[in-house]
């Protein structure tokens, strides 16, 4: 296909980033005009408003952007009992349905407010709910997935960037939650670049809210199995936020290891900062504060 994309990144902010995590449906403007504004900067000019040109006269990225829920949907999530995929499949009740329909519409006003943010700095965003919109149960998982894929694609190639969220989905006969983070990993195969921005600089040896001392770990280097080719002592929490259901660093841990296991370089970094920015642009260096997470065979 003469239209194919072949420069594409992948991009995850965190809900803990987007939002005020411990008070519901809140907003963190200045998070999200930071983000929006850096993405307006990198992405290819194909996809801001008014260009004309095809995308592959460009040689910044196409980009893939997903979200995280924070403060919107992790309490609705809480309150009717819905669980993290892929570990439990909820308990199905005569809420659970009640659930699904309230936290899509909780997390669906952030992703409004994103892609609102993104059109007012000219960038031709559209946002997708991946449970309905490629995905139909999570019990179908990798069948789906190339559909998903699919349906991405088709968005890149009209000159459209994506903007996906972690979701209240389907699941069997009941329903779960799939995070940002899951969700990043069934998209990579379509990207060369994943980053995740989060409300921490990288990857520590624990959790450096509650271990201030703990120690960063720049790089991780992982074999085709997935395996840590150096054992580091990584103590990842479930979450550092009480109201979170899909499990904080360490979902996002084990979807990083996933796709650096498949070839591709995945970079963590903290939302808002310089370093965050240079990881975007593809400006690496050593001054440069982040986790790296790749394959070594
Ligand atoms: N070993 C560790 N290294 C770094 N952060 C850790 C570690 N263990 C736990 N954490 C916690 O993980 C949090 C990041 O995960 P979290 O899921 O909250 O972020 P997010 O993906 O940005 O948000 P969301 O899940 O809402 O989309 C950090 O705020 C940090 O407190
Ligand atoms: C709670 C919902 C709707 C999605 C969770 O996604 P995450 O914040 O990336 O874990």
């Amino acid at each position: 296909d003469e239209r194919e994309i072949n420069n594409v990144m992948l991009i995850k902010i965190g809900g803990s980033s987007v939002t005020v995590k411990d008070q519901k449906e809140t907003f963190n403007e200045t998070v999200v005009k930071w983000f929006t504004e850096t993405i307006a900067d990198v992405v290819s000019p194909f996809y801001r408003m008014g260009d004309t040109h095809d995308c592959a006269l460009h040689e910044k990225p196409a980009v893939v952007l997903v979200h995280g829920a924070g403060s919107f949907g992790h309490h609705t999530a809480k309150e009717f009992n819905l669980k993290g995929y892929p570990h439990d499949n909820s308990e199905f009740n005569s809420n659970t349905m009640e659930g699904l329909a309230k936290t899509r519409h909780s997390v669906q006003k952030l992703n409004q407010r994103i892609v609102a943010e993104l059109l007012a700095v000219g960038v031709k965003a559209v946002g997708i709910s991946p449970c309905f919109g490629g995905l139909r149960n999570l019990d179908l998982f990798e069948e789906q997935q190339s559909w998903l894929i699919d349906v991405l694609r088709e968005t890149l190639r009209s000159g459209l960037v994506p903007v996906l969220h972690g979701d209240a989905c389907l699941y069997g006969s009941s329903a779960a939650i799939l995070s940002g983070d899951t969700l990043l990993q069934m998209c990579s195969p379509l990207a060369g670049q994943i980053v995740f921005l989060t409300d921490v600089d990288g990857v520590f040896q624990s959790d450096p809210k509650t271990n201030p001392t703990a120690q960063f770990i720049p790089n991780i280097a992982v074999d085709s199995q997935g395996n840590l080719v150096l054992s580091h002592v990584i103590q990842a929490t479930e979450s550092s936020h009480s109201h979170d259901v899909t499990g904080g660093l360490k979902t996002k841990l084990a979807a990083a290891i996933a796709i650096a296991a498949s070839g591709r370089v995945v970079t963590i970094a903290k939302s808002g900062s310089l370093s965050a920015e240079n990881v975007l642009r593809g400006e690496g260096g050593e001054d440069v504060r982040c986790t790296r997470i790749f394959r070594q065979d």
